[in-house]
């Protein structure tokens, strides 16, 4: 079963200084672990090599079928026509992102540890919104930490797609599908792994039973 574009494995990058054919690899190997969302996410270089790997993950991922979200940088998205963009509170409105990358495209938004930006950026058209840290963070440490209840409750209160984020594994992943969560965004628990596509079969298969504990 193909997972639809908002459901299952959600491979974040790491922020990394590796070589650009590295990181297309890695990319490669977590969607033939079955992730078709992919996010780039990049604090580490300027805007023209961020612009260089973001245009070459994007053609690996349309040849691989699965869709790319830019992290931050709205006009990043715009400029190379990736499938949406993921928004924090430090970056643009997901409104704006709205109106400049269309009706089609994937539009995230960060609500950490609160349920109130989510019902905000609901009805600013967001297409799903992110919740977490659920567990310590290797890649962020310091993020705000939500407990599970927030999932269930979030489920109860919108209708759009739940993501879950922050220190998850294969182990722990299943608790927050149970509690509401329809995508398990993975940094460290995929990238950092030495087998790169068991380790995104490992949280794709989580999504295939009907029990996910
Ligand atoms: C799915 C998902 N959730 C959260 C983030 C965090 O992004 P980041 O830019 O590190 O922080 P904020 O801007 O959201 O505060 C993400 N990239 N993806
Ligand atoms: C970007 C982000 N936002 C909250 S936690 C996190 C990092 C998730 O990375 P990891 O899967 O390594 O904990
Ligand atoms: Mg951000």
């Amino acid at each position: 079963m193909t997972p639809t574009p908002l459901h299952g494995l959600y491979a974040i990058t790491p922020d990394t200084a590796l070589p650009l054919a590295t990181l297309i690899e890695q990319v490669s190997a977590t969607i033939a672990g079955g992730a078709r969302l992919i996010q780039y996410r990049d604090k580490t270089h300027g805007r023209d090599e961020r612009r260089r790997r973001a245009s070459a993950l994007l053609a690996g991922c349309r040849a691989a079928g699965a869709l790319l979200i830019i992290n931050d940088d709205l006009d990043l998205a715009v400029a190379l026509g990736t499938d949406g963009v993921h928004l924090g509170r430090d970056d643009p409105d997901p409104r704006t992102a709205r109106e400049r990358l269309g009706a089609s495209a994937i539009i995230g938004v960060s609500c950490y540890d609160q349920l109130a930006p989510a019902e905000t950026a609901a009805a600013a058209g967001a297409s799903y919104v992110a919740f977490g840290s659920f567990f310590p963070s290797p890649t962020k440490p310091n993020a705000a930490r939500p407990n599970l209840s927030l999932l269930t409750e979030a489920r109860r209160r919108l209708a759009l797609p739940l993501v879950a984020i922050g220190g998850i594994t294969s182990h722990n992943g299943g608790s927050l599908i149970a509690a509401g969560a329809d995508m398990l965004a993975v940094v460290t628990g995929v990238f950092d792994q030495p087998d790169i596509t068991a380790a995104a079969r490992a949280y794709t298969d989580l999504f295939l039973s009907g029990d996910p504990l």
